[in-house]
């Protein structure tokens, strides 16, 4: 608890509040409220899209675009919580009247998801969707108002506890900040998709989205207690009117003099804001200098959240494409997100107890701006390792046909080998129930094949850019079947099974997650998406049945034949066969392990020192509206993301992340040279030296007052002195 204090500053303590340690004890409450806020807000959104596509039905892309809109929304209310705590209710009060705005919209998602309500056949899906649609938009747009408008109030209410001679304990403030953060999202993200899974329901048991909502509710309903419980402790900053009306009048004033003195006949002045000074009072002047000049370093800033914001979409469609066993333990593609808040968790105690003070011990000066530079670098770095991964990705994916290929594989349904006959290519053996190992590659249009001995020739019609497979039937004089083929890997690691059924009678296949239906002899069955791990499928011919298990892994494709000659038994583990048709993933997941690291070491360096930049170069009187200010770059980032998702169609992957990695060390170098004109200020300093040049300039005005009453007095009384007695009475 050793504390240096900068013997310049003053020592007056804030608030009421004991002191832990050197920290504000009033600070345990402004974290644990955060925490509970965060695992409100991050456990909620987890389920978010879910909720959409299950329960409300939408398709995929009213789903995605809600959700991006909504997490816009999030990050722009910051800017009207902040205006109304600076300018009107102050941080307290802004901050419990969203959270009860807040808490409202989390028990709106959540009643919004109980099916019962309208499902009066209680078949299971409500009745009257538009009530669960409405209600849940009324919910999400109060949660955007509350999560938003309370989030820069907090922060800088945290950090208002401490007194001027606090800095070091203010920057520990806020990494335990970041740390309840992500220690609230960690937690959500992993429980509140478990809750979703269960099922629940009056009349009829269904995913438990209600649950799932409930939960981040209840939490929020004790972030707001246990932020009242505080009261009595903080330091509670009075708001100084409408400063926000201030500001703007007072730079809509600069401008327009400015404008009205062009000409060269008048003095230039340093700074714009300076023609000002006619009308406003030199400290607002100077407060709005120092909001601007942080504002303008925050231009660059929405790029690094653009690149960080991917970790969500492009990188999780990424590890869509890769092997999530870890030993025993599988990971799936959507749960890597989660060594983020992991790494978040281990890297700021690390930075903040062995990094940064090892920089100072080697003399460097790594200032808050060189520190969100380095994090920038940093988070370029991940997308240079994320594009390599997706180099080797590349490497195993199939080669599809183009549009003018076609591509065809074989399947012998027969109980004897046979051999086949295409062109371009060697003759091939297929023995009983064997498929080819790999799919023909042909220009698309007619090629002749013939099978057997004597051969049986056909002409068969491939189609443009498709895989067929055909299947050559137990009598080949039969007719030819031929199936599509899946032309993709199939979404989210998921594997794409089918069946043909080579037997004289139709087979009924299922699996509890999935029916293939009744298969028709010498028939096949449609594609089914099937998750990893290990599946026992159940036939059934008549009354018999039989058991097939196998294990899958992530994103595969396979043919399972069943031939003429299955008996059915307890199992038939042996008879059937199985066609690869595409290889599962096998580059693994830990392969993002590294870009996972540097986004978040960069996070770490930007985010974490952003944000106490934000408060310590920010006017007493306009702390909250400049994490407001921090809180919109992470906004304009998300649009960022939907515009080139939407534009930069690159035909590589991995290019697009070289691309991003470009992008970002160009806005890098450029934020660099920003920074490097930056000049550091101590806004307390500042504004505490205006106050006592306008109590001096008062004194003075004061002494020159007297000194023009006495002296114009001692006129007057010599005046008076000429004049009658009467008047030199009253004038004294
Ligand atoms: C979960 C992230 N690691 C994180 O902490 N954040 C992402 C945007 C800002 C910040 C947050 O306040 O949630």
């Amino acid at each position: 608890c050793t504390d240096k204090e900068d013997p310049k500053k003053g020592k007056e303590k804030r608030g009421t509040s004991k002191e832990v340690c050197g920290y504000p004890l009033s600070i345990f409450f402004i974290v644990v409220n955060e925490f509970c806020e965060r695992f409100s807000y991050y456990g909620m959104r987890a389920v978010l899209v879910l909720y959409f596509k299950y329960f409300l039905r939408w398709d995929d892309d009213l789903a995605t675009s809600i959700y991006h809109t909504f997490v816009a929304l999030c990050y722009l209310t910051p800017i009207l919580g902040a205006i109304v705590a600076d300018s009107w209710l102050g941080k307290f009060k802004t901050i419990i009247y969203l959270s009860i705005v807040y808490a409202i919209g989390q028990v709106a998602m959540a009643v919004s998801a109980i099916h019962d309500i309208t499902d009066t056949d209680r078949d299971g899906t409500p009745d009257n969707m538009t009530f669960h649609v409405v209600l849940s938009m009324v919910g999400l747009f109060l949660i955007a108002l509350g999560t938003g408008g309370i989030k820069p109030c907090v922060a800088a209410f945290g950090g208002d506890q401490f007194s001027d001679h606090q800095d070091r304990q203010r920057r520990t403030f806020f990494s335990v900040f970041y740390l309840c953060i992500n220690g609230g999202s960690l937690l959500s993200t992993i429980i509140t998709p478990i809750l979703r899974a269960q099922d629940c329901g009056i009349h009829s048991q269904q995913k438990c989205y209600s649950l799932a909502f409930g939960v981040p509710a209840a939490l929020m309903l004790v972030a707001l207690v246990v932020f009242i419980v505080g009261s009595g402790m903080y330091y509670k900053a009075e708001p100084q009117g409408n400063i926000m009306l201030d500001v703007c009048k007072c730079i809509g004033f600069a401008i327009k003099n400015r404008y009205r003195h062009r000409s060269n006949q008048y003095p230039k002045r340093q700074h714009w804001m300076d023609w000002a000074e006619e009308k406003y009072d030199k400290l607002l002047i100077a407060q709005i200098k120092m909001v601007l000049k942080v504002l303008f370093l925050y231009i660059p800033l929405p790029m690094f959240w653009t690149l960080f914001d991917q970790k969500g979409s492009r990188w999780t469609l990424q590890a869509t494409t890769m092997n999530g066993y870890f030993g025993s333990l599988v990971i799936q593609p959507d749960q890597m997100q989660t060594v983020n808040p992991i790494l978040i968790l281990t890297l700021v105690p690390i930075m903040d107890s062995v990094i940064y003070p090892l920089i100072n011990k080697c003399g460097l000066n790594f200032t808050p701006l060189k520190r969100m530079t380095v994090g920038m670098l940093l988070a370029a770095i991940a997308f240079v390792c994320a594009a390599l991964v997706q180099i080797e990705i590349d490497k195993t994916l199939p080669t599809f046909p183009s549009t003018s290929q076609s591509q065809l594989k074989l399947l012998n349904m027969g109980s004897e080998t046979v051999t086949i006959k295409m062109p371009g290519n060697d003759p091939l053996n297929l023995t009983a129930a064997q498929a080819s190992n790999e799919y023909f590659t042909f220009e698309a249009g007619q090629i002749n094949i013939s099978v057997g001995h004597p051969e049986v020739r056909n002409t068969i019609s491939l189609a443009k850019g498709q895989r067929q497979t055909l299947l050559i039937p137990l009598t080949i004089t039969d007719e030819w079947l031929m199936t599509d083929d899946i032309t993709s890997k199939p979404q989210e690691g998921n594997n794409a099974i089918r069946f043909v059924n080579g037997m004289k009678t139709a087979v009924n296949v299922s699996i509890p997650a999935a029916n293939f239906g009744l298969i028709e002899p010498f028939s096949y069955s449609n594609y089914s998406l099937i998750k990893n791990g290990k599946v026992t499928f159940t036939l059934w011919s008549g009354s018999q049945s039989c058991e097939y298990s196998t294990d899958f892994g992530f994103g595969s494709s396979y043919t399972f034949f069943i031939p003429s000659t299955l008996v059915f038994g307890p199992n038939c583990q042996e008879s059937i066969t199985a066609a690869e048709d595409i290889k599962p993933n096998s580059v693994h997941m830990a392969l993002q392990i590294p870009q996972y690291f540097f986004i978040t070491a960069g996070e770490v360096m930007f985010s974490v020192t952003g944000l106490e930049f934000s408060y310590s170069q920010a006017p007493s009187n306009m702390k909250a509206v400049l994490q407001a200010g921090w809180l919109f770059t992470v906004a304009i980032g998300n649009f960022i993301v939907l515009i080139v998702a939407e534009l930069a169609k690159l035909p590589k992957q991995w290019a697009e992340y070289v691309l991003f990695a470009s992008l970002l060390v160009a806005v890098c170098f450029i934020f660099s040279i920003m920074a490097y004109f930056y000049t550091y200020i101590d806004p307390a300093e500042i504004e505490a030296q205006f106050k006592k040049n306008v109590n001096e300039d008062d004194e003075d005005n004061k002494h020159k007052l007297q000194k023009t009453e006495v002296e114009m007095n001692k006129r007057d009384s010599i005046k008076c002195h000429d004049e009658d007695d009467k008047d030199k009475q009253t004038k004294m």
